[in-house]
């Protein structure tokens, strides 16, 4: 786990699909943008599209791929890329964490789905495989996708955690709610996609502005 600190906590935003909503997002200030591939989600961008992307945004701002328990071909298409991140938003254990961070050679990023207490204590086994931890609220039972629902969890099982792990904050984050989230939590960074959208997978670019301009005024 690589250990940064920051004043202010960074943004990313997640499940760019456009030219115009990427270049909205740098002129707003994130500090990472955020592509899924993943077919379920309403947010999907194919490989083509977000090579393009990646292009665009390369040294403007970090990018990161979102993938689902992805295999080895996966891996290495999306690698082969050059994004800064890999973000592991499945059910991947510590050992394929490892296992993929070494394939592909960038940073990963790996989400841990919160629920409960005990779901805190899941995050200790991903700090020597991964190189940032992301912890988001744990889908509900049946749920199509393992993110990106909009929902939030009970942000204080997280003061079991250690106070100087740089994890990054998500679920169900809105322009609305970022400040208190990052007064309340003292994330290293926050994570958002649905709160920031007019309709599922179609990003809002006021939405987004005032997502990164309420998390830069929290503190
Ligand atoms: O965005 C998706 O569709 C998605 C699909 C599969 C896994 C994760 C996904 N999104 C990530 O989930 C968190 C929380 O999102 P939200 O703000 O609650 O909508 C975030 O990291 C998204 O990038």
């Amino acid at each position: 786990m690589s250990i940064e600190m920051a004043d202010q906590p960074i943004v990313k935003i997640c499940g760019i699909k456009t030219s115009a909503i990427l270049e909205a997002t740098i002129a707003a200030g994130a500090d990472m943008v955020g592509f899924v591939h993943f077919p379920r989600s309403p947010r999907h961008a194919s490989i083509e599209d977000i090579a393009n992307l990646i292009s665009e945004a390369r040294g403007r701002v970090q990018t990161v791929v979102l993938l689902v328990n992805p295999d080895n071909s996966t891996v290495a298409e999306i690698a082969a890329l050059g994004p800064d991140w890999i973000q592991l938003h499945g059910p991947e254990t510590p050992h394929r964490v490892e296992a993929i961070r070494a394939e592909a050679g960038v940073e990963i990023m790996k989400a841990v789905p919160i629920g409960s207490a005990e779901d805190v204590t899941h995050v200790a086994s991903f700090l020597d495989v991964a190189d940032r931890i992301l912890v988001d609220a744990k889908p509900p039972k049946g749920a199509d996708r393992p993110g990106g629902l909009g929902e939030t969890f009970d942000w204080g099982l997280l003061k079991a955690l250690d106070p100087s792990l740089p994890f990054m904050l998500s679920g169900g984050l809105t322009p609305d709610n970022v400040a208190d989230a990052i007064r309340s939590v003292r994330p290293f960074g926050v994570d958002v996609s649905s709160g920031v959208e007019s309709a599922p997978g179609v990003k809002d670019a006021g939405l987004i502005e005032a997502f990164i301009r309420n998390a830069r005024a929290a503190l």
